[in-house]
This record gives structure tokens, sequence and C-alpha cells, in this order.
């Protein structure tokens, strides 16, 4: 029987210990504190911005929503983070992606104080990762080595491949893939025969954003399939980049979509604010 990795399932459990964690940390006069900027229309970001806030809501995090015109120019972008670093009420900072064209993410990521970047992104903290001292991690591949570890899974030995080299998914993935002794490669537009490379893998972590990208004939028999796609078939349907209906025939485990990897996201960005309030509460 192939193990359903339910990252909803996951989320609401891990809501109890958060819900403590935040009640523990008003006792020490502190509330943590987020702010998500999100920069023009782009609706499905809307979407997950408006779901963070709920998510705050619901934990006794303070979140600041700063919803800025496509128009705003990187200056203006980087003067507000610049605000919200030197916000002694503010421990974590996250600047939704995608941005405009005309801001350079890399300009923003370099921004943000890598102490209060609870996305991860930033080259200090990628590069903590990658020096096998994580500090603050990518929230989606954090989400899905909680997801893996809760449901019995350990990586160490594994051969596992991950399918795209995004900062937000792919790469920090493959640091914490390496981090717990996994062997890993990581497969991009380049890559020659990633299908091969997927029918040995004994862990494949789909974030290519093709919709079905991985089917049952690419996949070894008991391996363990991630799906992190976020695809819309052409009746408007979401999907992932993982046949599911096929693959979980063939998969020892398989996260769905919905329901999986995406959930997970916003759990770890909530679980990161609250760390990083642990840390404030600490310093004061
Ligand atoms: N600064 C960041 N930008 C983006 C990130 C990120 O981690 N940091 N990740 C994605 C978007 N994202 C959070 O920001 C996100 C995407 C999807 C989900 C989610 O819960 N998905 C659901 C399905 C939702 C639907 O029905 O459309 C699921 O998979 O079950 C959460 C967070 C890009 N930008």
């Amino acid at each position: 029987m192939v193990k359903l990795l339910d990252g909803k399932k996951l989320s609401q459990k891990m809501n109890v210990q958060m819900k403590q964690d935040v009640a523990a940390l008003a006792t020490q006069g502190i509330i943590p504190g987020l702010a998500v900027i999100l920069v023009g229309d782009d609706a499905a970001s809307h979407i997950y911005v408006r779901n963070k806030k709920r998510r705050a809501e619901k934990l006794g995090i303070r979140s600041v929503i700063e919803e800025l015109p496509v128009t705003t120019t990187e200056t203006e972008l980087l003067q507000l983070i610049d605000q919200y670093n030197r916000d002694p009420e503010i421990d974590g900072i996250l600047v939704q992606l995608p941005l405009p064209a005309q801001i350079d993410p890399w300009h923003v990521l370099l921004a943000i104080d890598p102490h209060k970047d609870v996305d991860g992104f930033s080259p200090v903290n990628m590069g903590k990762l990658w020096s096998g001292r994580p500090d603050v991690i990518a929230c989606t591949p954090l989400g899905i080595m909680k997801l893996l570890a809760a449901n019995g899974i350990d990586v160490a030995g594994m051969d596992a491949l991950v399918i795209g080299r995004s900062t937000i998914v792919g790469r920090p993935m493959a640091g914490l893939l390496v981090n717990a002794d996994a062997t890993v490669t990581i497969a991009h537009t380049k890559t020659n025969d990633v299908k091969a490379i997927a029918r040995r893998s004994d862990l494949i972590v789909a974030a290519c954003g093709v919709a079905h990208f991985i089917t049952a004939d690419d996949v070894k028999p008991g391996a363990v399939v991630v799906d992190v796609g976020m695809d819309r078939l052409p009746d408007g349907k979401l999907t992932g980049d993982v046949d599911f209906e096929h693959v979980k025939d063939v998969a020892s485990a398989i996260t769905p979509v919905p329901g999986g990897v995406g959930p997970m996201t916003i759990t770890m960005l909530m679980n990161q604010t609250i760390q990083l309030a642990k840390g404030r509460a600490q310093r004061e």
C-alpha cells in the first residue's frame, strides 16, 4: 500500500505546538512579528499572502501585509525592507515571489537582514545550509523534510533526484538532502535524460512546473515521490508535476497536490517566525 504524505494533516498537528510556543512567548511579553511584502497583481501571490495572514492570525502571530503597486521601484522596495530590518517587533521579513521585472530579486535577497530572512533565501542563509550549518531554511524544502521524517522516511543513503534548481525549492532541497546523507542529483532544463535518472532514484522531488512530467514509467518500484508542482490542467484543475493517479501504484510514498507540500510551506513559515521570535526573547 502506498503511503500518502499528507501535509494538511501534519500542518494541523504542528499547529498545536506552535500555539503553545506563541503562548509561552506571550508570557515573556513577545508577540512574533512577520512582515510580508507583495509587489504587483499576481493573482496566485495574493491568495498565498492572504492565506499567510489568516494562518498567522489563528496562531497569534502579528502579521503586517504590505501590498505595493506593480510600478514600485527597486529603491522603494529596498527602503521598505530597510524599515522592517530596523523594526524591533518584526522577527521575519518575506518578499513574495515572483517580483515584477524592474526589481532584481538578488538585490532584494541581499537587502533582507539574514537574521530576519524567514524564507531562508538570502546568500548568508543559503551558504550556511550548504556549509552544513543550517540556520533559517527555505520553507518548502524544510516542510518536505518534516513530512518525510513524520512518516518515518529516512533519506540517508538514498539516491535522490531533485528536478529543478530554483532558489525557492531545488537548491535548498538538495542542500537539505545532502546534509541528511542522501546522494543527490539536481536536474534542470539542460540535463541529459532526466527520466533515466528518475528511474534509478529512491527519492524524486519534482519541482519543474510541468504538469504530470513524472509518469509511472519514470518511477522505480518502491520509490518515494514528492510533488512540488502546482500546475493547471486544460480544464483549469490544479495538479502537480507527478501523474499521481498512476504513480501511486508504483511508489511506496507520495505527496498529493493539493494537500501535500503546499500546506507545509505556510506551516514552516509560521514555525520559523516563531523560532526567530524565540531568538529575540533570548536576546532581550
Ligand atoms: N517569498 C516566497 N515566495 C514564494 C514562495 C515562498 O516560499 N516564499 N513559495 C511559493 C508560493 N507559496 C508561498 O509563498 C505557496 C504556494 C502554495 C501553497 C499551498 O498551500 N498550495 C495548496 C494549493 C493551493 C491552491 O489551491 O491553489 C496545496 O498545495 O495544497 C502555499 C504556499 C511561490 N512564492
